[in-house]
């Protein structure tokens, strides 16, 4: 036992907090001892004298039950805490260490209502996979302590609460790989997989599956894809282009997924970013067979699965995305290539009016893309950091003719059509 916990002690210590404030992670460490002065990390700095807070890490195993628990978490405890509690995104990591990342919860209640949460934080402890820990005070004020909450009554472990350096990576970089972006199609496939049971319909997408695909196939024709974000005239582009080149019009997830696409956009990232990520490679069965009598329009591909997921995944500015070159931005080996990648960039200010004048119902990346500047800024920018078939930015502000005659150009110029 004691040697148990001198090992749980050395690992736990080694590794770092952070809790989402503003939008930006904020983070902290745990040391046994203090050692010089105490500084109390910026976490805490808005916590009255009379609060209390703790954490929730999920550790599950098994990735497909830890994140869906993970999602559904946060409104569960929405529902439970008492009205004035605080409750922010938080994780925990080892610095530089791949699939390190905890997912989880910080919680703030307010003088009166800890018995109640101490409640609810006992039967999830006791029912889910999920740590707790209570931070408390000392009277000065001046240091906070971190407790793993099933010791809490005999025979505590105390950690002491420090500052810590800003990683090197945003935390959410470590997991990111086979996770929020999938780098083939077996691995997304074997997420999809594990759903079977809870989710049915991954069985039907799973179905959709050619049996055999071959990414080194070089179609005969060009394969051209149109990106950007909502409402920057894919549709209205990849229609005209459809017309004016004779081309056959295809669209990542494929028609095929439609009746499944909702389903699958209410799971959590892992199994969301799996569903898409199999989209691809359906719709690039479907490009090899059209690609061998005409050449072939996509709206949207690799690069809108990719860039949303990255952007989603980080937090804060585009500082926090993973650095240019990084490998989340290389192109999957098992994935047709384009021809050529032409990006649509609009304007923030002309792409709502073109919102607003649609009037169509929004997905929450969508909704996402209006309210916060900084996610808008994190997509395009992972767009355009993507290698291996990198996209050609086009100025989507001119007339929707105008915009075409410029594809075209582009078009004839890269795959002399
Ligand atoms: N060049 C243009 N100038 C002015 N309006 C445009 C232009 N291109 C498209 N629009 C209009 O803007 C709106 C959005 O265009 P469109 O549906 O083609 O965008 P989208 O990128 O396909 O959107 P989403 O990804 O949400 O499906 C539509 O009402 C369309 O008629
Ligand atoms: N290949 C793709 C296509 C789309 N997505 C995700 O769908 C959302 C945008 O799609 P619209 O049809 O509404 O334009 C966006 O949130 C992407 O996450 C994708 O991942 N891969």
């Amino acid at each position: 036992m004691a040697r148990h916990l001198k090992l749980l002690v050395q690992r736990w210590s080694s590794r770092v907090f952070s809790v989402e404030v503003d939008g930006a992670p904020r983070y902290f460490g745990i040391r046994e001892q203090l050692r010089g002065e105490p500084v109390p990390p910026d976490v805490f700095s808005e916590v009255q004298k009379q609060d209390r807070c703790y954490s929730l890490l999920v550790c599950s195993g098994d990735r497909v039950t830890g994140d869906r628990f993970h999602w559904e978490l946060r409104d569960r405890l929405q529902r439970q805490l008492p009205p004035g509690s605080g409750l922010r995104s938080m994780s925990s990591f080892i610095p530089d260490q791949k699939g390190s990342l905890l997912k989880g919860y910080f919680l703030q209640s307010r003088a009166g209502n800890s018995s109640l949460i101490e409640d609810i934080l006992t039967d999830l402890e006791q029912r889910n996979p999920v740590l707790v820990c209570s931070y408390s005070q000392s009277e000065d004020g001046q240091q906070w302590t971190q407790c793993l909450w099933y010791q809490s009554e005999d025979n505590p472990v105390r950690f002491c609460v420090v500052p810590s350096e800003t990683p090197k990576h945003h935390p959410s970089v470590l997991n990111m790989i086979n996770s929020d972006v999938f780098y083939s199609l077996d691995e997304a496939c074997d997420v999809l997989k594990q759903c079977g049971d809870i989710i049915p319909e991954t069985r039907s997408v799973l179905g959709m599956l050619p049996s055999s695909l071959d990414a080194r196939r070089k179609p005969d024709f060009p394969v051209i894809v149109i990106e950007g974000l909502d409402a920057t005239g894919k549709t209205t582009l990849t229609e005209s282009l459809r017309d004016s080149l004779g081309a056959t019009l295809l669209r990542s997830p494929p028609q095929c997924l439609s009746a499944w696409r909702g389903r699958f956009d209410r799971e959590p990232p892992l199994i969301r970013r799996a569903f898409y990520a199999v989209g691809n490679y359906i719709t690039a069965e479907q490009i090899n067979q059209e690609a061998s009598k005409s050449p072939v329009i996509v709206d949207r591909f690799w690069h809108s699965t990719a860039a949303y997921a990255i952007a989603t995944a980080v937090t804060g500015p585009v500082s926090n995305l993973p650095h240019e070159g990084a490998e989340v931005y290389h192109w999957p080996g098992d994935l047709l290539q384009p021809s050529l990648v032409i990006l649509l960039t609009l304007d923030p200010e002309e792409r709502k009016r073109r919102l607003r004048s649609r009037g169509l119902m929004k997905t929450d990346e969508e909704e996402e893309l209006d309210h916060n500047k900084l996610f808008r800024t994190r997509v395009e920018e992972a767009y355009r950091r993507i290698v291996g078939s990198a996209c050609i930015a086009l100025d989507a502000s001119p007339s929707a003719d105008l915009v075409l005659q410029q594809a075209l150009l582009l078009i004839r110029a890269k795959c002399h059509l």
